[in-house]
């Protein structure tokens, strides 16, 4: 069953919409791109979806249900900027331990040394940091996965190690994957099917 959003609209206040209408059904095992321009409501949309924002209009369904409240959400979502998705008091080995992830295999995968676990996230580069955001995202409850501009800011070798690694975790667990990209070159790479925002 899919992540759906359903005629969702979407403003930051109540006279002007960013988006309305906006139908979006993602199944588990499939990539599809989210493209649009520069402050077409991508981001926002992507908030919605993982339930961290509620839609103006419309809704956002899992199995044909609202997002479960309690609990790890199984839609995760991860940032362009990781400095602003984590405790910054915390060691990354405390960030990985709550989402259960401190001695997952995909650490590895990721190119996480060890001995960055022991350090806070202003000790490690934004490309460091954004691996640990990514393997806390995938954590055993996720199901769908939501990757807003996950890479724009890295360099071309942390970002091939790190979709090289998402996309093989998203086939061998069937997870459905969301690529938000105002980069058409590299939806067109990793993607099934593109979506357009719409036009307002
Ligand atoms: N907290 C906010 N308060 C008011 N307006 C906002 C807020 N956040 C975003 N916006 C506006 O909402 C619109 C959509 O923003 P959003 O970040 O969703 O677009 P986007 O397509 O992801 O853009 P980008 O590709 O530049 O990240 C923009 O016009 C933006 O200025």
């Amino acid at each position: 069953m899919p992540l759906e959003a359903r005629n969702a609209g979407y403003g930051y206040d109540k006279n002007h919409w960013i988006f309305r209408d906006m139908n979006l059904k993602l199944e588990q095992g499939e990539v599809v791109g989210l493209w649009g321009p520069s402050g077409s409501g991508k981001t926002s949309l992507g908030r919605i979806l993982a339930g961290y924002a509620e839609p103006m209009a419309g809704e956002v369904l899992m199995d044909g249900k609202p997002l479960p409240r309690a609990g790890v959400c199984p839609v995760q979502l991860v940032f362009q900027h990781p400095e602003k998705a984590v405790n910054p008091r915390w060691r990354m080995r405390r960030v990985l331990h709550e989402a259960e992830m401190a001695d997952h295999p995909i650490l590895n995968a990721l190119g996480i040394q060890p001995e960055w676990l022991d350090r806070r996230p202003d000790e490690l580069s934004g490309g460091e940091l954004q691996r640990f955001c990514v393997a806390r995202a995938l954590g055993k409850e996720t199901r769908y996965l939501i990757a807003d501009e996950m890479t724009t800011m890295l360099d071309a070798i942390t970002q091939a190690q790190i979709w090289q690694t998402v996309m093989a975790t998203a086939r061998q667990r069937n997870l459905g994957l969301l690529v938000i990209s105002h980069d058409l070159d590299l939806l067109n790479r990793l993607c099934d099917r593109i979506i357009p925002m719409p036009v307002t």
